[in-house]
Order: structure tokens, then sequence, then C-alpha cells
């Protein structure tokens, strides 16, 4: 006699004449395939990050977007106006520098290629919230925050099906003007772009449901991917010398207006510092100094390029030149840095650059352990993504730091 299956168990005829019974589909559903709650559309890893122009024809709209910023470049009333004037004079010379690097800037393949090879990395570690889908979001160049948020809703994500998705800075440390002024442009086209369409079965308003990696500072993976960088460039120096080599982290600077106003992001960059040095066994000398400083108020110091002239006037030849607060290259790195700094340094031979992370395996596998850790926590963000800045007077930032912070995942 045929051994009979329980219904739930019985095997399904796919040749569209008998429906499934939902029990039947979970059952199958299952195994293969880990669905999410509802079985919908998995969860968006979206990656924030400034963006740069791919080509030098889109200089003029990123720096045009970039000084139209107000959370950057705080105008005022006069913002509509200035910034424009800003960005039109400042263009020339900009796309000279974008030439000189190959014609654009790297940051578009690199956010991709990290985000598609994570993605790939949390499908296989975390099954439970897969499939995991890769998204980038662009403060100032394409993809722009509106284009991928209109993507993700085309992608089955919101518009009354819900779904999760998780916000994740690609600034390992949080400033007001970079990763604050990214989630407020998300929550501005969350605003606009989601209407509520009414409750889902399980009582969620069915749209997505977002959560926030807002900062990374000290993590281990990123300490580690840092630390391997900068061991294999001091190979590059005679073994005698090796251990003297003064290492030079590198960040971008903030204006002074900014920091005063209690930005968290130089404090930060410390963090991340210190955790390097810890695990380089803080065998080399090392400073912190700040970069790319723009216009004439006062910024951060000291300078990246006084800092290099100034010990080698003192004969201090061998510096390592580390880029601490980007995860990939950019102008800043392939043009201030490498062109600038350390070409007309007169000293190239002694004066070097670590490798930016960009493909880095062990970055890249760094960055699938930080997202599986979110995923499970079940935290809408950090703590500190709560509290505003002393001197903070932007009804944005309280608005869109109630918004992620009142998200339940
Ligand atoms: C952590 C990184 C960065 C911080 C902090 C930051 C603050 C900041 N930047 C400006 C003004 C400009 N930044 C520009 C380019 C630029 N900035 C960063 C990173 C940080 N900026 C990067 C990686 C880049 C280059 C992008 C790329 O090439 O892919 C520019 C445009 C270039 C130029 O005109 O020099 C401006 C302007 C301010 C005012 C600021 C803090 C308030
Ligand atoms: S400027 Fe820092 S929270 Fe608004
Ligand atoms: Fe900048």
């Amino acid at each position: 006699m045929a051994l009979r299956l329980p219904a739930a168990m019985r095997p399904l005829r796919t040749f569209g004449l008998v429906k499934p019974s939902a029990q039947q589909v979970r059952w199958l559903a299952t195994p293969a395939h880990p669905v999410t709650r509802d079985s919908g559309p998995g969860t968006a890893m979206v990656f924030l990050n400034m963006g740069g122009p791919s080509t030098t024809d889109e200089v003029g709209d990123f720096l045009s977007r970039l000084f139209s910023d107000g959370d950057l470049i705080p105008l005022g009333r006069l913002q509509g106006y200035i910034g424009p004037l800003l960005s039109n004079r400042r263009t020339p010379k900009i796309q000279k520098q974008y030439a000189a690097i190959g014609g654009g800037s790297p940051i578009r393949k690199w956010s991709e290629h990290q985000c598609a090879e994570m993605c790939k990395i949390l499908d296989k570690i975390c099954p439970e919230t897969a499939p995991h889908k890769p998204y980038v979001a662009f403060r100032y160049a394409n993809p722009l925050t509106e284009d991928m948020y209109r993507q993700m809703l085309a992608d089955g994500f919101g518009n009354g099906r819900g779904g999760r998705a998780v916000a994740f800075t690609q600034y390992p440390q949080y400033s007001c003007s970079t990763t604050g002024s990214s989630l407020n442009e998300l929550w501005k086209w969350r605003q606009r772009l989601e209407g509520k369409a009414g409750p889902l079965e399980d009582g969620n308003d069915g749209t997505i449901k977002w959560s926030v990696i807002d900062r990374w500072p000290a993590h281990s993976g990123l300490v580690e991917a840092f630390a391997q960088n900068i061991e294999a460039k001091l190979q590059e120096y005679p073994a005698e010398k090796r251990d003297k080599v003064v290492l030079l982290f590198s960040a971008h600077s903030l204006p002074m207006t900014v920091v005063n106003r209690g930005d968290p992001y130089p404090a930060e960059v410390a963090a991340t510092v210190h955790a390097v040095m810890q695990r380089l066994n803080n065998v080399n000398p090392y400073r912190l100094c700040w970069q790319s400083q723009v216009g004439p108020q006062p910024w951060l110091g000291p300078q990246t390029s006084s800092s290099v002239e100034d010990y080698i006037a003192k004969g201090q030849k061998d510096l390592l030149l580390i880029p601490i607060a980007f995860t990939s290259d950019h102008i800043e790195t392939l043009y201030e840095l490498d062109e600038e700094v350390i070409g007309e340094s007169g000293h190239a031979d002694t004066v070097k650059r670590v490798e930016s992370l960009n493909g880095s395996p062990v970055f890249i596998q760094a960055l699938a352990d930080l997202a599986k850790s979110h995923l499970a926590s079940g935290i809408a963000c950090s703590t500190q993504m709560g509290l505003r800045c002393p001197g903070c007077k932007s009804e944005r930032c309280a608005e869109s730091k109630k918004f992620f912070a009142s998200q339940q995942v």
C-alpha cells in the first residue's frame, strides 16, 4: 500500500490546476528558500555616501548639489543664490582635478562593488533576512537618494507591502555634515514618496521599516582592514627604518563652526586611529591631521599638507599617509594626497600613501559582519543618533532623528 503523506507534506502539483494551501506553501518554501516574515521582497541594504562625479561633465551638477546642501554648507536664506555662484566658480578647477585622476571619481564603482559583494556574503551567513538586495544612495551624484528610493518601491518594497531596509552609512565616523545630511535626505524622500497604504495583516503600516547603521569607527573588521593595508605599505621601507616611519593619519577636515557645534566626527576619527594603533601594537610614532579645507573660514588642523612639509623640514622624511575617514579612493586621495602632497613634497620615494580599502576582501567581510550583527540586534539606530549636537538649531535634524529612532524593527 502506498504511504499517504499528511496533507501539508504532500508534494505540490505545479500544473496550475491545484491551488496549494498556505501551509503547503510555507512547508515548501522554508528549507530551500528562507523567506522574510511576510515572504516580502527581502532586505534592502542601502549604502549611503556623498558620491562623486563619474565623468568630468557631471562635476557641475555634483558641485551645485553640494553647495545647495544646507547641512554641509549652511548659507541660510542666501543658499539658493550663493550656492550656484560658488559651484559655478569652482567647477573648472575641480573638473581639471577629476580629469587628472582618470576622468571621474571611482566612488560609484567601489560602492556598487562593496555593496553587492557584502549582500552575497549576507545571503549565506544571514539566511533569516535573505535575499539581501544592494542599493547605493548618493547625496550629490548618481544614483541619487530619490532615484534609489523610487527603485526600491518599484522592486516591491513599501507601497503597502512593507519590507525592511537598512541605511548603512559608508562614513565610518559620524558627522552631521555627512551621514547626518544623507539621513536627512533619505527622510525627506521617505516623506515625499511613501504614502500610508493601510495596515497589513500583522499590524504594520505597509511602509518600509528603516533601521540605520549610523557609525562604526572602531569596528574590529574595519580596524583589521586598515591595519593590514598599513602593514603592507610599511614593507616598502627598508627593514632598519620601518619602525621609525611616522604614520600620518589624514581625515577630511571640518569647519571650526561645525566642530564647536559639538559634531561627533573629530572624536570618532580619533577613536579609529587609536584602535588601529592598538592593533599595530603602537610600534610607530603617529599623528592625526586634517585635509581638504575649502574657503576662507577656520578649519580643524593641523593641515595634512603643511604637516608633511613641517616634518620634512625637521628632517623626518619617512612619512606614511593613511586616509582614515573614507573607505574608497576619491579626489582627495588620488589628487590631493598623491599629486599635490606627495608629488610636491620632493620626497616621493619616502613619503607614501596606504591603499584605500576599495575592494579589500577583509573590509567587505567586515561590512557583512557588521550588517549581520545589526540585522540580528533589533535596534533601529545607535543611542548616539538620538542625541542632537548641543549647538544644533536644525529642525531637519530634529525630525529625521525622531523618525529613525522611533522605527520598530
Ligand atoms: C568624511 C569625509 C568628509 C567630510 C567630513 C566632509 C566634510 C565637508 N566637505 C566640504 C566641502 C567639500 N567636499 C568636497 C568633496 C569631498 N568631500 C569628501 C569627504 C568629506 N567631506 C570627499 C570624499 C570628497 C570628494 C568626492 C569624490 O571625489 O569622490 C567638495 C568638492 C570638491 C572641491 O570643491 O574641493 C567640497 C566643496 C565641507 C564644507 C565639509 C564640512 C562641512
Ligand atoms: S547639527 Fe548635529 S544634530 Fe543637528
Ligand atoms: Fe568634503
